[in-house]
């Protein structure tokens, strides 16, 4: 337990720093490799690759449709279910966010306009190291179906079996995903980003993934003839913020449940209670025993944070300063805390909102910041697939009316080629007059 009052502000940051990152010199080296190896050698480099980390017999990078379709029928009727529930909510939500178009005269004459069109190509990418999600799937393919994106490329590490699981399949097929490619790690964001001969590149790479993932998609989007990305993300992690009228057994699953995804993935309480914080600690315990990924979970759970502060506003306060890619408020008036609470990916609201409605079902986006990110980024949402741009239209009385302050402002510029742009329009209208 940390009594944050008695930590000096040195203690403060290194009880908020995130699990260190994997080495990054070295990490970045092995995934520039990769990207030049796909750059240069196109298809063959990737399933070199593929063959190497994920499928040994691999010998061809695209899954037909007709196989996404046959491995489809193999899921349940009751997973099936489930996830058109979670399709369902997540496309009602995301469908909400369609933005309005603007038409505005901002002076007579001067029509100014914002329009809204959807980005044309998008990589989807699909972790599948360690467990294969096909929530994620919808996460990305519904925004990605509500924009109106011509293209929807989905790149996912195969099995063995050279295959990938059949609920990414279904849920691909319910997001009218057709082009499906069998690989992933980092030659998957260099396929998606430069081209290869059969995956043709797209315009903006979407999707989690690990270090690997993550560092190929930063180094494709610092260049000029690779792709634009979604946001930088690290490692899951949440933060529950909890009163002592918690239930310690609600907080301890929320703490698993981010655990589980990784050893990486990063878990943290902070409470005014110091007997919350016993009894969730006997709860993780007890909960570990009973889960199946528990040595990842028990490892993520080392780098758990249990931390005590003085009094709810310092608890509010270490939780900004954290800037949580997930933040569960489980106190006793939770919705009267969030206008104090600035910076999360995501919030979860009251005793009734685990992590889980939102990882899966309840139709927010489960693709957030992590990492601090959340201080200066936005999670997923359906405008991160569309593109806007402006319009404007001067009539001639609009010409007649703004002219003169263009004319000045250029002047004040010393930018004569601007300024005679409209002095000779203003001079034939005059003329005509
Ligand atoms: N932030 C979010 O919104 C969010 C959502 C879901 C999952 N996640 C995170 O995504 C991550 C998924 O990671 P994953 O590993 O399971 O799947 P992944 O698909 O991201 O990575 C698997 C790929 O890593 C590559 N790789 C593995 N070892 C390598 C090596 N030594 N050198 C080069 N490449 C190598 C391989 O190409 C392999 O295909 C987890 O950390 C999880 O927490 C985050
Ligand atoms: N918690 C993850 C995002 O950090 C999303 C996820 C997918 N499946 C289960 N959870
Ligand atoms: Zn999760």
């Amino acid at each position: 337990m940390i009594n944050w009052s008695s930590l000096s502000a040195a203690d403060k940051a290194s009880a908020l720093a995130r699990p260190a990152m994997a080495d990054s010199a070295a990490l970045r080296t092995t995934v520039a490799e990769i990207l030049t190896a796909v750059e240069s050698r196109g298809d063959e480099a990737v399933l070199e690759y593929t063959r190497r980390f994920d499928s040994a017999g691999l010998n061809t990078l695209r899954l037909p449709v007709a196989q996404r379709d046959e491995l489809a029928t193999r899921v349940s009727p009751q997973v099936k279910s489930a996830i058109k529930t979670a399709f369902s909510n997540i496309k009602q939500f995301h469908d909400a966010q369609y933005p309005q178009d603007i038409r505005l005269t901002t002076t007579p004459g001067v029509v100014c306009e914002q329009r809204f069109t959807a980005l044309e190509a998008v990589g989807l990418y699909i972790p599948g190291g360690s467990a294969p999600l096909p929530s994620t799937v919808m996460m990305l393919g519904v925004p990605a179906m509500v924009a109106g994106c011509k293209r929807k490329v989905l790149c996912t590490p195969p099995n063995q079996a050279q295959e990938i699981a059949p609920e990414i399949a279904f849920a691909a097929q319910c997001c009218g995903i057709e082009e499906i490619y069998l690989c992933g790690g980092a030659q998957a964001i260099a396929a998606m980003a430069f081209g290869t001969q059969s995956i043709i590149k797209v315009d903006k790479i979407f999707g989690p993934g690990n270090s690997f993932v993550t560092e190929a998609k930063q180094q494709v989007s610092q260049r000029a003839d690779g792709a634009a990305i979604d946001m930088p993300a690290g490692p899951s992690e949440v933060l529950v913020l909890a009163d002592g009228n918690a239930d310690a057994q609600f907080v301890a699953s929320d703490l698993l449940s981010q655990a589980e995804h990784g050893p990486d993935s990063q878990a943290i309480l902070v409470t005014d209670s110091a007997a919350l914080i016993n009894a969730v600690k006997e709860a993780v315990t007890e909960q570990l025993t009973h889960l199946s990924r528990n040595s990842i979970a028990a490892r993520a759970m080392e780098n758990a944070r249990y931390i005590l502060a003085d009094s709810l506003s310092e608890a509010i306060s270490v939780s900004n300063d954290y800037a949580p890619e997930h933040l569960i408020v489980q106190c006793d008036n939770a919705r009267e805390l969030l206008p104090e609470l600035k910076h999360a990916g995501s919030i979860f609201l009251g005793p009734w909102s685990p992590e889980s409605a939102g990882d899966y079902a309840s139709g927010t986006n489960h693709v957030l910041p992590t990492y601090g990110y959340a201080r200066n980024y936005s999670s997923l949402g359906l405008l991160d697939f569309m593109r806007r741009y402006t319009i404007q239209e001067l009539s001639a009385d609009g010409m007649r009316n703004l002219g003169p302050a263009i004319m000045q402002l250029a002047d004040a510029e010393g930018l004569d080629a601007h300024k005679n742009a409209v002095g000779y329009r203003l001079n034939k209208l005059q003329q005509n007059d």
